[in-house]
C-alpha cells in the first residue's frame, strides 16, 4: 500500500514540509525525520509510537500526503467549521462523493437518507447532542468525535489518524478505537497510550528524534523496548 525509502524529511518556516536534498548552503529549515525506510501494507493495523517531538505527526503528514484521495485524515487539528451545525460538519466528509449540485441542496435542505446515517453514526460514536447544534457549542471531547465521524463519513477502506481519542476518557477511547478498526481495513494511527497501542494494533513503529527505532509485529513487541525508548527521551 505505502512504500516509504529512506526518507529525509524537513520542515521550513515558509515552505512547510520538504523532502529535498542537502544543498551545502546555510540550513533555513529543520530536519524533522532522519533516512526512514518503511513499507506498511493492505489490510495492516498499524499503530505510531514514540515521546512528544519525535516526527509522529510528521511521518502521518507524508503518509496521508502519498495515499491522499484513497485514505481519510483525522488530524489534530479537526478543521471543524464553527458556526456550522453537527450535521453539515459530518456531511463534509462526503462531499467527495457525491455531485456538487447535490452537496449543495443537500446542504441547504438536508436529505433524509443522510440525516439518518448520520444520526446513527453519532450514536455509534456516543454523541448524543443534536444534529444542529453548531459545533462552537460543543466540549472538546464532542469535537473530537465530529471530527472522527466525519472522517467515518468518507468511508475509505484506509483511515489515518493523528491522536484522535486524546480528549475522551479511556473507556471511550478504546470503545471508538474498535469502531474505527473494525470500519477500515487499513489502519495508520498515531497513539500516545502505550498500552493500547499494543493490545489493540497488529504492528506497532516507535520513532525517537526522528528516527525509526522500532518495528514490531503485535506478537513480538518488547515491552521493555517502548518503556526504555519514553524513559531515555525524558532523561535527554
Ligand atoms: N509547524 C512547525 N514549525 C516548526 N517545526 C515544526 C512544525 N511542526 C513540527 N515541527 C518540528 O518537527 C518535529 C517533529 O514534530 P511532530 O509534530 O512530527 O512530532 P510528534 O512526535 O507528532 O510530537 P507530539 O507527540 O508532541 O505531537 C518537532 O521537533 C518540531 O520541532
Amino acid at each position: 500500500m505505502i512504500t516509504i525509502d529512506n526518507l529525509n524529511l524537513h520542515y521550513d518556516k515558509t515552505a512547510g514540509y520538504n523532502t529535498r536534498k542537502k544543498t551545502g548552503k546555510k540550513e533555513t529549515s529543520t530536519q524533522v525525520i532522519f533516512d526512514l525506510s518503511l513499507t506498511i501494507n493492505e489490510g495492516e493495523k498499524v499503530a505510531i509510537i514514540g515521546p512528544s517531538g519525535a516526527g509522529k505527526s510528521s511521518l502521518l503528514h507524508h503518509i496521508y500526503q502519498q495515499l491522499q484521495t484513497s485514505a481519510a485524515l483525522c488530524s489534530q487539528r479537526q478543521g471543524l467549521v464553527d458556526n456550522l451545525s453537527i450535521y453539515h460538519n459530518i456531511f463534509m466528509g462526503a462531499l467527495a462523493r457525491h455531485h456538487w449540485l447535490f452537496n449543495l441542496v443537500n446542504l441547504i435542505r438536508p436529505f433524509k437518507q443522510d440525516l439518518n446515517d448520520i444520526a446513527t453514526l453519532c450514536q455509534q460514536l456516543e454523541l448524543d447532542q443534536p444534529l444542529a447544534k453548531k459545533v462552537d457549542q460543543l466540549s472538546g471531547g464532542q469535537r473530537q468525535r465530529v471530527a472522527l465521524a466525519r472522517a467515518l463519513y468518507q468511508q475509505q477502506d484506509t483511515f489515518i489518524g493523528d491522536e484522535p481519542f486524546s480528549a475522551l476518557d479511556p473507556l471511550m477511547k478504546s470503545r471508538l478505537l474498535d469502531t474505527v478498526l473494525a470500519r477500515h481495513k487499513s489502519v495508520i494511527m498515531v497513539v500516545h497510550d502505550r498500552e493500547l497501542a499494543i493490545t489493540a494494533f497488529d504492528r506497532v513503529i516507535a520513532l525517537d528524534k526522528g528516527r525509526l527505532v522500532l518495528d514490531s509485529q503485535k506478537q513480538s513487541i518488547n515491552q521493555q523496548q517502548i518503556t526504555a525508548l519514553y524513559q531515555t527521551s525524558a532523561v535527554a
